[in-house]
């Protein structure tokens, strides 16, 4: 794993980037330390309302693939959990590694998962565009699943057989209807919760970040077509892999993590 997060300094440029914003002090992700965690009864449940018309479409943006969805209205929301505003569904997408033995962001008592989900949502009570709550330290909230290799996911299939016509950096297809609901485990209402950032450039400390404890199973297979993508355009000569597209564990900084559970 660190050999990994060292080959990703040296490799991929984008992952050069700033250890820490600099004077960043709640820089993502980090390690989850259960004991450590502050147990908040005022925390309340998550309530997701997602609808999967506002699904549009699923490209490779030479970093992960991403599935976005129509944040021009407020049809697919979270409010609820730690959150005071309501929150708008922009995208999801992934992080994995090149084997099952790691790839996710963020740890838990420093165990690693294969990959992780990050739901991405922003402030639409504050603020009226992404590009704008991105800059704000309440704009963005972001649900993160970890993924543990299993049984096959039935609602990912839709996803996976979809990857192949985005296998290269800047490639886009259209992708509707996919509901993104059906990617959360069952259980929901046991999360941690904490303040930190983007974990890609820009890096901006924008992000209530809401990890669940129960993990999504999905299978080898599965996750295999995710390593089938590609960093590289269609043009480079030299194609790479996308794997290992996490960001290095992060400082405290003496941040508190909330837990939503005993
Ligand atoms: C941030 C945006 C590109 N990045 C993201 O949207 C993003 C979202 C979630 C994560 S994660 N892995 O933390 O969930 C990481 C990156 C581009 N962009 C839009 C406005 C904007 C303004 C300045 C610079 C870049 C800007
Ligand atoms: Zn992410």
């Amino acid at each position: 794993m660190q050999e990994a997060a060292e080959y990703n300094m040296k490799m991929h440029p984008m992952w050069q980037g700033p250890l820490a914003v600099p004077g960043g002090d709640r820089q993502s992700p980090i390690d989850i330390i259960v004991q450590r965690s502050i147990i908040d009864s005022e925390l309340k449940p998550l309530v997701t309302e997602y609808d999967p018309h506002t699904c549009q479409q699923i490209w490779n943006n030479g970093y992960s693939f991403l599935v976005e969805y129509d944040d021009t209205t407020d049809k697919s929301t979270l409010k609820g959990g730690p959150l005071q505003d309501k929150f708008r569904l922009c995208q999801f997408h992934f992080h994995w590694g090149e084997t099952n033995a790691w790839g996710s962001e963020h740890t838990v008592d420093r165990r690693l998962f294969p990959a992780e989900l990050h739901l991405v949502h922003w402030n639409s009570d504050k603020y009226s565009l992404f590009e704008e709550a991105v800059m704000e330290d309440n704009g963005l909230a972001v649900i993160g699943v970890f993924l543990k290799v299993g049984k096959r996911h039935e609602g990912l299939q839709k996803l996976v057989d979809a990857l192949p016509a985005i296998r290269h950096k800047d490639s886009v297809v259209e992708f509707t209807r996919f509901d993104p609901g059906c990617l959360l485990p069952s259980n929901i209402e046991d999360y941690w919760t904490y303040h930190g950032s983007l974990t890609t450039p820009p890096l901006t400390e924008s992000v209530t970040w809401i990890i669940l404890k129960q993990h999504i199973e999905v299978s080898h297979d599965q996750l295999a077509v995710f390593r089938s993508l590609l960093f590289t355009s269609a043009e480079e000569e030299v194609q790479k892999s996308m794997v290992n597209n996490f960001r290095v564990q992060q400082p405290l900084r003496g941040r508190t993590v909330r837990s939503s559970f005993t």
